[in-house]
């Protein structure tokens, strides 16, 4: 996507052939900062501090790691696979891209892993950039269908899963990406997505940047603005769909697919094949959710009236809270999967028939 007129993927190569480059996300929307990582620990860091975030990024960064550690250390490859995996739980793409580094790397000879780790690891990346793209195709028709009997077509979506939650494109973000280049009048509703902002802050921010009509609503209008009819369809993106389709998504995610439910309003959930957890198939009782501290939610960081970043509490003194990052939405909530080799119902038979090596 581009900032400034400038086209950028979320993480690359830098031109030293082998240092990786990032945007700090925690810097957005105020600053646009790229981080250069030189060692896998940072790479470990950024993931566990959500410099950088998002399901699809989180394992291409991952995948980056281990090739900065097969460059240093290549007799460490189990532990650096091992600690990688432990930056964050729910997500699945994680999994995947090391299980994918795993594969590729294990039987070679500690010399030849560093070549090989960095071809995975852009190989990764490739395949997430034109996964997303076709997710954003195959999305497309579902809003032109929409466009197309009011003239125009309301999105709402949760969280970030758009560019800066993949390596180019997004996943909910890219047909509504594809819907505003092709002309159509799309305008997003984007949740601010409490406690760390990842609708204020990134998704605004992308949209803006892309000229994509949209408006901030704090996590709890939603429901309101479906029951007046303002709301046409709602896309998100997702960091695990199991077997029979149920979907970890963003804290809140949930919520807003019981009142899509009770307003009729269509609930689709996009994905790479990245995302499936096919050894999954109860994601309540299955899925780890990963609990965050609670000083995203005492604390809230924004732009003071001259400038100064400042975080402030927002939370009365002595208050504990509780802060678990996810939710999960059981598939009976799910209007259909949008996946790039087409669209789903969110169920078993649904994701065999697009996913038929899966069985
Ligand atoms: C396209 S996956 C984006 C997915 O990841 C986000 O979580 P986080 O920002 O904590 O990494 C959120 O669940 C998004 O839907």
């Amino acid at each position: 996507m581009k900032i400034d007129g400038v086209s950028y993927r979320s993480v690359w190569l830098d031109s030293d052939g082998w240092s990786v480059n990032i945007f700090d996300q925690t810097k957005l929307p105020w600053q646009v900062e790229v981080l250069r990582l030189t060692t896998w620990e940072q790479a470990a860091h950024a993931i566990r501090s959500m410099q950088v975030r998002g399901a699809p990024l989180i394992g291409a960064v991952a995948a980056y790691g281990v090739a900065l550690a097969m460059r240093a250390e290549p007799g460490r490859l189990d532990e650096v696979l091992e600690t990688l995996n432990e930056t964050r739980p729910t997500a699945i793409n994680l999994r995947w891209a090391l299980d994918r580094q795993k594969a590729a790397l294990h039987n070679l000879p500690v010399e030849a892993r560093a070549a090989a780790a960095y071809a995975e690891a852009a190989a990764i990346a490739d395949d997430d950039a034109e996964t997303c793209r076709r997710i954003g195709e195959n999305g497309l028709p579902l809003l032109r269908e929409i466009a197309e009997k009011k003239g125009r077509v309301n999105v709402l979506t949760h969280c970030n899963a758009g560019w800066l939650a993949t390596v180019d494109w997004g996943t909910a973000l890219a047909p509504i990406y594809m819907a505003h280049d092709t002309g159509l009048d799309v305008k997003v509703w984007v949740d601010e997505t409490r406690p760390r902002n990842q609708g204020a802050a990134l998704t605004a921010f992308e949209l803006g940047a892309h000229g994509v009509k949209h408006t901030v609503i704090a996590d709890n209008a939603g429901g309101h603005y479906m029951q007046h009819g303002e709301v046409d369809i709602v896309i998100v993106g997702t960091d695990r769909v199991t077997r029979t389709g149920d979907v970890a998504n963003k804290i809140g995610t949930y919520l807003k697919a019981l009142a899509a439910q009770d307003n009729g309003v269509p609930f689709w959930v996009a994905l790479p094949h990245s995302t499936l957890d096919m050894r999954v198939r109860d994601g309540i009782a299955e899925i780890p959710i990963e609990e965050r501290s609670g000083a995203e939610v005492t604390d809230m960081t924004g732009r003071t009236a001259d400038g100064r970043i400042e975080t402030v509490r927002v939370v009365s003194a002595g208050s504990q809270a509780a802060n678990p990052a996810f939710d999960v939405t059981p598939a009976r909530l799910v209007t259909g999967l949008i996946t790039e080799r087409g669209r789903s119902a969110a169920t078993e038979q649904g994701l065999l028939e697009l996913y038929p090596e899966k069985a």
